[in-house]
């Protein structure tokens, strides 16, 4: 497996929840043929599939928490062994959401050449999510569920930015501009990488 997806370039896009993550990687899919893997869309296709493990995982999801690591991290593996042979390069948004989950990705998949750390507010990215929950059916589109969401990010998840900072391949991008010019700045991050 590891072998099997060595030249491809990996990609880890992290951020608050409703930092625009998911917007930038669609814009990055359009411009570099990327391959835009999503860890909370993984899950939640798991959730809409209807199966006992996604019922499992709506209830975890629904309170804001963290999934297991090994459910997400097999999840995101198999999916890029899916693509491994037409990929040149992978985004893996939403993940690692903790130092260890990058970790073990590394161990079980391979490092990341670039992280690109998607910078909002707080009080911008829960203000986009209630926007977004009007219409989404997020069923953690909520005001609840969202301050959770917050709280664990500054927990859990800002301390994979020191992580990887000390490695030297963050890019932090501010996500408080409007859609494109942050894409100019993203755009910038991945050209430098060649
Ligand atoms: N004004 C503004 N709105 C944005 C920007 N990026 C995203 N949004 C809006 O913010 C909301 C959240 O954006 P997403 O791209 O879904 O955010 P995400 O980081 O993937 O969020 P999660 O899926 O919750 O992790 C969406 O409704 C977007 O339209 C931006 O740069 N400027
Ligand atoms: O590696 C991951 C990615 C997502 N999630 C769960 O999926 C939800 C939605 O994740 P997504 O990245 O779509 O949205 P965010 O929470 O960043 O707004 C999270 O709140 C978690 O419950 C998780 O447990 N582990
Ligand atoms: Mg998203």
């Amino acid at each position: 497996m590891a072998d099997k997806i060595k030249d491809a370039k990996i990609i880890f896009v992290v951020g608050g929840p409703g930092s625009g993550k998911g917007t930038q990687c669609e814009k990055v899919v359009a411009k570099y043929g990327y391959t835009h893997l999503s860890s909370g869309d993984l899950l939640r296709a798991e959730v809409a599939s209807g199966s006992e493990r996604g019922k499992t995982l709506q209830a975890i999801m629904q309170k804001g928490e963290l999934v297991p690591l090994d459910t997400v991290l097999d999840m995101i593996k198999d999916a890029m062994i899916a693509k491994a042979d037409v990929s040149k390069g992978f985004l893996i948004d939403g993940y690692p959401r903790e130092v260890k989950q990058g970790e073990e990705f590394e161990k079980k998949i391979g490092a990341p050449c670039l992280l690109l750390y998607i910078d909002a507010k707080g009080e911008t990215m829960v203000k986009r999510l209630m926007k977004r929950g009007e219409t989404s059916g997020r069923a953690d589109d909520n005001e609840e569920t969202i301050k959770k969401r917050l709280d664990l990010y500054y927990k859990a998840t800002e301390p994979v930015i020191a992580f990887y900072s000390s490695r030297g391949i963050v890019r932090k991008i501010d996500s408080e501009l409007p859609v494109d010019e942050v894409f100019g700045h993203v755009a910038k991050a991945i050209d430098d990488l060649k």
